[in-house]
């Protein structure tokens, strides 16, 4: 369980996330949603104590995420963000295997057990032929993959992503989301596309200006009354098989409420 009270952070004067609270059940997965510069990352960095918080404080399975040690956090919290580790002069193999770190000894080698472990994960991403290649050479997606086999080989009970569809094609986003989805860990998922969200998030939270403009399950965040005006565009939402679709176009109105802001 991931829990944050009162969350605000801001830079300088300006301040980017305002009061947040939030709630990440065990087995749960959370989307983070909203505009661009909404405070999504802000807020998620936070969350994993790489940010301390202005105002509020985060538990994780109810202790306080300061007073967790670097070690057990990274046995605890596993993270997957936009890095921008290109040019990582490694190994795919021996990259994936970097999350079993926290669970071994300063001097040891990463065991058979561990070694198990990288490849499974690789192996869920579809990225186990990629293991002998340098890390520096893949294309985008297939470094996404690779950074989210790093996670799953932490195997943490909360895995926290910052766009992790981003470089991936339609079928990996929606196999990586199911995947992710469908594990017992509490997720957090920064999502740009609301589609995605709808199917694989079971409750989202709507950011704008670092405030929560609306939360719940996606049926009742996703609705155009919520969406519009906070997206400035227009909206329609076509439930069809019980899923969620939504539609977009850019909107005249959104002008108006630019004007009325
Ligand atoms: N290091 C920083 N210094 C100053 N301002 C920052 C810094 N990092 C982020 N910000 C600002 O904080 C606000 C929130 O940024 P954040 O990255 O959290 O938003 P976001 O919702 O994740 O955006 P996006 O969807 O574009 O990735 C933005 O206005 C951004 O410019």
């Amino acid at each position: 369980m991931i829990e944050g009270r009162g969350l605000g952070h801001r830079y300088g004067d300006v301040v980017v996330v305002d009061g947040v609270d939030i709630r990440v059940p065990p087995g749960g997965t959370v989307g983070l949603v909203g505009p661009n510069g909404s405070g999504k990352t802000t807020l998620l960095r936070t969350l994993y104590g790489s940010l301390r918080p202005v105002t509020g404080s985060v538990e994780i399975d109810g202790v306080d995420v300061d007073r967790v040690g670097r070690k057990e956090l990274a046995r605890q919290v596993a993270v997957v963000v936009q890095e921008h580790s290109g040019d990582l002069p490694m190994r795919v193999a021996d990259l994936v295997l970097l999350g079993r770190l926290p669970h071994q000894g300063v001097s040891s080698r990463p065991s058979a057990a561990d070694l198990a472990v990288a490849t499974a994960a690789l192996e869920r991403v579809g990225a186990l032929h990629l293991a002998p290649r340098e890390y520096a050479g893949l294309s985008g997606g297939e470094k996404q993959r690779v950074l989210i086999a790093r996670a799953l080989t932490q195997e943490a009970e909360h895995l926290l992503l910052d766009e992790p569809t981003n470089h991936l094609d339609i079928r990996y986003q929606h196999e990586v989301l199911d995947l992710v989805a469908h594990l017992p860990a509490s997720v957090v998922v920064v999502l740009h596309d609301l589609n995605l969200a709808a199917r694989y998030c079971d409750h989202l939270v709507l950011l704008q200006r670092g405030r929560v403009v609306a939360q719940g399950t996606p049926d009742e965040v996703l609705v155009p009354e919520v969406l519009e005006p906070v997206y400035e565009v227009g909206v329609r939402r076509v439930d069809l098989d019980g899923e969620i679709h939504l539609l977009f176009r850019r909107s005249p109105a959104a002008h108006d409420v630019r004007k009325s802001a």
